[in-house]
């Protein structure tokens, strides 16, 4: 059993309340201390009843950090189409600059951190079932659990107001030893009642009306996503489908982002960009071919795809475009010349791994996520007309499905994922997106062929079956 104690924490909660007091604007506390470990969907499940729609779950690809916030002590939104993530940047390092932070430890990914998503284009016009989201969606959790390898922390985040008498920290004390001592994972499960695949035939033309305009140079690549919308029973508890993500794709960064009455989560094998310290990871993923029913097979997929010309074509565009991103920012890029595979459950991609080391030490992970942002694997070349052809032939705002996700913190460290495999759950609905890269000699049935087996991560998540589309 797990109590945190009062005395240790109360004097640098009176600092923070003095402050406030003092400079009369709301201050951030946040308490840092280590903690026995504990499973991080235990504490996403123990904040249900009281912080249902003020949660967020993390964890990155290798499983080496897993992040869950509880309870929102403070949400920032950005609905400015030009410059969510500068604004996003400077309002964050504001923020922090007056907190009082007691946190001895400084490890990254504790202590104050916001986690959330950039919608993918915030030029699309909004449709209804993203209403609870902004173009740029962050929060600040009340209570944080951070778990990395065997170690485990929790991070207390308390916005001080001049008003606050210093008791109460008692509250939030009670309330997060009540978090910390849940001892059951009762969650339940829901009934999926239908599934209809959104206009397929329609959006096989698109991809041919597209392709005709690759021949014709329009364009070098564009990426058309299509999305399928699921009813249930009752509304579904992103806990039953994140239990599922877990430990069904374990190789994914799987992520939930609760906010009001929806809740945005996924599975995605894609990183946008890693920052530690002065280091920066990127991830080139763009091609795409089936998994084999035996070694065998799979082995022959993967070989047919490292050799395939319109494959590799999808794929260049993007190493090309992320490793012009990572020589204006960075030093000592590290690029393999040849991509290898990446096989998760249903699919296999090409991929190249890239890093760097940042030039200027105050070029801030927001910074690299505004340039990258959308990554010919997402979006297109060129990246304005790829744009304005997916806004006019997609016909559907895709929200946060392809746009960034994730977290970065006080220190400046953070990483971000590209929230494909993806879905957003609003009441009794679903709708999860799937796309793929098209080019001039891409086939509009293959591609359709792409885009069902990428729903299938999120389909079997929500207690769907795979021939249901
Ligand atoms: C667009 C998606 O995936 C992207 C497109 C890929 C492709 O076309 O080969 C491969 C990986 C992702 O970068 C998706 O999963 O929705
Ligand atoms: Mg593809």
């Amino acid at each position: 059993m797990v109590i945190i104690q009062k005395p240790k924490i109360n004097i640098a909660f009176q600092e923070a309340v003095l402050k406030a007091k003092k400079l009369n604007r709301p201050v951030l506390f946040s308490h840092v201390r280590k903690i026995d470990k504990m499973d991080p969907l235990f504490f996403y499940h123990a904040g249900l009843p009281l912080y249902q729609g003020e949660r967020f779950y993390w964890k990155d690809k290798g499983g080496e950090t897993t992040i869950v916030g509880i309870g929102s002590s403070f949400i920032f939104r950005n609905d400015l189409k030009e410059s969510r993530f500068e604004d996003m940047d400077q309002e964050w390092k504001r923020f922090i600059h007056e907190a009082v932070l007691d946190d001895g430890l400084s490890e990254a990914a504790t202590g104050p951190l916001i986690f959330g998503g950039f919608s993918f284009d915030p030029s699309q016009k909004k449709e209804v079932e993203w209403t609870d989201f902004s173009q740029a969606t962050l929060q600040l959790p009340t209570f944080m659990l951070t778990v990395k390898g065997d170690n485990a922390y929790l991070t207390i985040n308390i916005l001080c107001s001049s008003h606050d008498e210093e008791d109460i920290i008692d509250k939030y004390i009670e309330l997060i030893n009540d978090l910390l001592n849940q001892s059951s994972l009762l969650i339940t499960s829901q009934t999926l009642k239908d599934t209809m695949e959104i206009a397929p035939e329609q959006w096989k033309k698109t991809v041919d009306e597209v392709v005709g305009q690759l021949k014709m140079g329009e364009m070098e690549k564009v990426v058309l996503a299509r999305k399928l919308k699921v009813s249930f029973e009752d509304s579904p508890q992103s806990d039953f489908i994140l239990q599922n993500l877990l430990t069904q794709q374990p190789d994914s960064f799987t992520f939930s982002l609760e906010v009001l009455n929806s809740c945005f989560l996924g599975a995605s094998p894609e990183r946008l960009v890693k920052k530690t310290g002065e280091e920066i990871f990127s991830t080139c993923l763009a091609g795409s071919i089936g998994r084999g029913k035996s070694k065998v097979e799979d082995r022959q997929l993967g070989q047919e795809l490292l050799a395939d010309h319109k494959n590799r074509h999808e794929h260049h565009l993007v190493v090309e475009m992320i490793k012009n991103v990572l020589e204006k920012y960075c030093k000592d890029i590290d690029l393999p010349k040849q991509p290898s595979l990446m096989k998760v459950r249903d699919i296999q991609h090409l991929y190249t791994p890239i890093k760097g080391k940042v030039s200027s030490s105050n070029t801030s992970i927001l910074k690299f996520v505004e340039q990258l942002h959308p990554t010919p694997a997402l979006g297109g070349v060129p990246r304005e007309k790829a744009m304005e052809s997916i806004k006019e032939s997609e016909k559907m705002d895709r929200g946060l499905y392809a746009g960034p996700i994730g977290w970065l913190d006080a220190k400046g460290n953070g990483e971000f994922a590209v929230a494909i495999r993806s879905g957003l759950i609003n009441r009794n609905h679903s709708y999860l997106y799937a796309g793929c890269g098209v080019v001039s000699d891409s086939n509009s049935e293959s591609e359709y062929i792409e885009t069902k087996i990428k729903f299938r991560p999120m389909l079997r998540a929500i207690g769907g079956h795979e021939d249901e589309i």
